[in-house]
């Protein structure tokens, strides 16, 4: 079978055990087979997406002059605009061809964590554009929800809490990001270069452009197309350390649309940033020992964005 899974996860929202497991098993399947999958019946709807939609479209329209007063290189805790090639995540090829906005747990300038100069703490940075603050605030709510309700799903599959990850997902270092995909003729620069998410879990919200393509377990790359009403969900490193590759984060790439924008809305679920990261009980035993050594979900994340981003080159996690 060569296309992904399409999960219902409407059941997650009702009180029936067996229908929670259920879908459960089929997450546990689709994690272990691909890394990959699309969810439908979740709560999120069309209108606050075509909301998001036009206010993205606003955004990246405006004078990059503008959108660099937020530029995501003059930020220590990694919120506001990412240009153009700012980020190059398959090491291989030149800068992705994509601009993007990043919004993270908004902490107050004088909150002590941010005092305390912890990392990637700190207060999101938005453009002045009529709307965007109050919808893109409430949105980051909701996909944290949408993300701690798969992720109890995941947590019932792994054997482990029902409220393991809710208890780790508190003030969480997710971060929501709004991508523009400018047309490009030649086939010369990726959207966004192979790669792996850093993060948990990342839903994925994409619009009706295509270009998304994810790498099979046997190498061959597949298409992930759009699918109306739907999410990607997608397994990253840190779920693939805590699980110790029970479920493996699989890589993929956007190639660069030819005639059209492409617009993308990627949630990166990922936990507190203090949070330990180490292989979970029900994933190691005599045969199968821990892969990875432990980390920090905020040790982990920043050595990632050192190794993407130029303006992080020599950043190294504390
Ligand atoms: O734009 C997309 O469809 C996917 C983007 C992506 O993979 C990412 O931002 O990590
Ligand atoms: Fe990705």
């Amino acid at each position: 079978m060569d296309s992904l899974p399409i999960i219902d996860i409407s059941p997650l929202y009702r009180r029936d055990e067996s229908a929670w497991r259920a879908v459960a098993g089929r997450i546990d399947r689709a994690c272990r087979e691909w890394g990959f999958f699309y969810i439908e019946g979740h709560p999120i709807g069309a209108e606050r997406i075509a909301a998001l939609s036009d206010l993205a479209r606003r955004f990246f329209a405006l004078p990059l002059a503008e959108k660099r007063r937020i530029d995501i290189a003059g930020s220590g805790h990694h919120r506001g605009y990412g240009a153009l090639a700012a980020e190059q995540l398959d090491p291989a090829q030149p800068g992705d061809c994509k601009e993007t906005f990043d919004m993270g747990f908004h902490l107050p300038a004088d909150h002590p964590e941010v005092l305390a100069g912890k990392p990637l703490r700190g207060p999101n940075r938005h453009p002045a554009l009529e709307g965007w603050e109050t919808l893109l605030e409430s949105h980051y709510r909701d996909m944290h929800e949408l993300s701690c309700t798969v992720l109890r799903a995941i947590a019932l599959a792994l054997g482990i809490e029902r409220d393991f990850f809710d208890r780790r997902f508190r003030q969480p270092a997710s971060v929501l990001r709004l991508i523009h995909y400018p047309p490009q003729q030649g086939a010369e620069r990726p959207g966004a270069g192979e790669h792996t998410d850093y993060g948990c879990i990342t839903l994925l919200h994409q619009d009706r452009v295509g270009g998304l393509q994810v790498r099979a377990r046997r190498g061959q790359w597949i298409d992930a197309p759009p699918r109306d009403g739907t999410f990607v969900v997608n397994i990253g490193d840190m779920m693939a350390r805590w699980s110790n590759d029970r479920y493996r984060s699989t890589a993929h790439r956007v190639i660069s649309p030819r005639e059209q924008d492409r617009y993308a809305m990627p949630f990166f679920a990922e936990p507190h940033p203090e949070t330990a990261i180490a292989c979970l009980p029900g994933c190691q035993d005599a045969e199968r020992p821990p892969h990875y050594p432990p980390t920090t979900c905020a040790e982990w994340l920043l050595s990632r964005f050192a190794a993407t981003y130029a303006h992080r080159r020599g950043d190294v996690a504390g």
